[in-house]
């Protein structure tokens, strides 16, 4: 079995990932801090806890495990906090990936799928967002991806480093069978903390609600973990095969609004949110959407789990037995 390197394997997605990887006859090797992941969500393969900065570290894992690609998770991905901290962002979100990125080229492994985001794009005139629109990140959080994201490129031209880049929009939802959960702390998305909020009946918060929009509330594209976790594990035989290094978005192509997010929590949950209207978050720009449509002429990548109802369930469900 080949062994494919997962860092970050202990968070939201990476954990999601190694499951499907385990699905598709890999072996997940988990390198991670656990900063913000967590051992039990380690089911799949081994762990090695090591930090991205960890050079002896990062040689001796890919020396014991001589994975044939790396999948790298292992970031801080709040855009808020980003602007009050950007420190943080730029020591771990850059200055990791390029310590990660030299541990491969030391140990002679040439393929890796990147975690990056829709916030690389920031403000946009055009919808739904193609991959070839120009980005200009707004956040010091989208500025840490897209740097990667050029080294990236950068490293493929000079050192022949094959690579995929993933540009998530809003990842959802949790493992429908139900061996995975998704745990942040603090919580701040919107499906968690509106499940959150109708459970225990306390407020929850509609950031804005004078978007130009249909309903005035903020659009996004809700994609499914384990639909992103599929596009990954298709992601190591396309660099395999000799498939050109590119980036793709993973989203279903459908926006939602914060309203219609609620109104599926409200049917999940079987009870009200209750919703305070306040003024629009810092950062937040009306409407994201992508078709993914690249990502399925490329990599055959469809997306199974896109009714909003369906996905905020899987949230739900698992929330609710784990409601202390
Ligand atoms: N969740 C989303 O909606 C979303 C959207 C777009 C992109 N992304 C990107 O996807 C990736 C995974 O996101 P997530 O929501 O699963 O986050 P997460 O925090 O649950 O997972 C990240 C994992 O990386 C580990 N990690 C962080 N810094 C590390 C370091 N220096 N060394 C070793 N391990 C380290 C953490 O302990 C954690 O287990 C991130 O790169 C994020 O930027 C997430
Ligand atoms: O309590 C809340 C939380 C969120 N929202 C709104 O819900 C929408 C979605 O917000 P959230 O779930 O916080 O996600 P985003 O801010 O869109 O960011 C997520 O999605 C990005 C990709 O779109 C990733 O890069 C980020 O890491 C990830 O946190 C936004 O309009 C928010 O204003 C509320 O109204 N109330």
């Amino acid at each position: 079995m080949s062994n494919v390197l997962v860092v970050g394997g202990a968070g939201y997605i990476g954990s999601h990932t190694c499951k499907a990887l385990h699905k598709a006859g890999y072996t997940p090797v988990t390198y991670d801090n656990l900063v913000n992941g967590y051992e039990d969500a380690v089911q799949w393969g081994p762990l090695e806890k090591g930090d991205l900065l960890d050079a002896g570290r990062l040689d001796a894992v890919m020396a014991r495990y001589k994975p044939v690609c790396v999948i790298h998770f292992a970031a801080f991905a709040y855009v808020g906090e980003s602007v009050l901290d950007p420190a943080k962002y730029y020591g771990n979100n850059i200055t990791g990936s390029l310590s990660l990125l030299d541990a491969m080229r030391r140990n002679g492994i040439d393929s890796i799928v990147f975690s990056s985001t829709c916030a690389t794009y920031g403000e946009v005139d055009t919808l739904p967002i193609v991959e070839t629109l120009p980005q200009n990140p707004v956040s010091p959080y989208g500025f840490s991806k897209l740097v990667v994201e050029n080294a990236l490129r950068d490293y493929g031209r000079a050192y022949g480093l094959k690579w995929v880049a993933m540009r998530y929009f809003n990842a959802a939802g949790l493992d429908p069978e139900g061996d995975l959960g998704g745990r942040h702390d603090p919580e701040t998305r919107v499906i968690p903390v509106a499940i959150m909020a109708a459970m225990r009946q306390t407020g929850f918060e509609v950031f804005g609600t004078d978007f130009d929009t249909p309903d005035g509330t903020a659009i996004r594209d809700y994609i499914h973990v384990c639909d992103l976790a599929d596009a990954h594990v298709r992601a190591i035989p396309y660099l395999q095969g000799g498939g050109e290094s590119t980036a793709f978005n993973l989203a279903t192509g459908r926006g939602i609004s914060v309203r219609e997010i609620l109104a599926a929590v409200e049917k999940a949950v079987g009870a009200p949110v209750p919703a305070n209207y306040v003024p629009r978050r810092a950062g937040d720009v009306p409407i994201l959407y992508a078709t993914g449509e690249k990502a399925r002429e490329v990599l055959g990548w469809v997306p199974q789990y896109t009714d909003i109802d369906f996905i905020v369930k899987t949230a739900a469900d698992w929330l609710r037995r784990h409601h202390n």
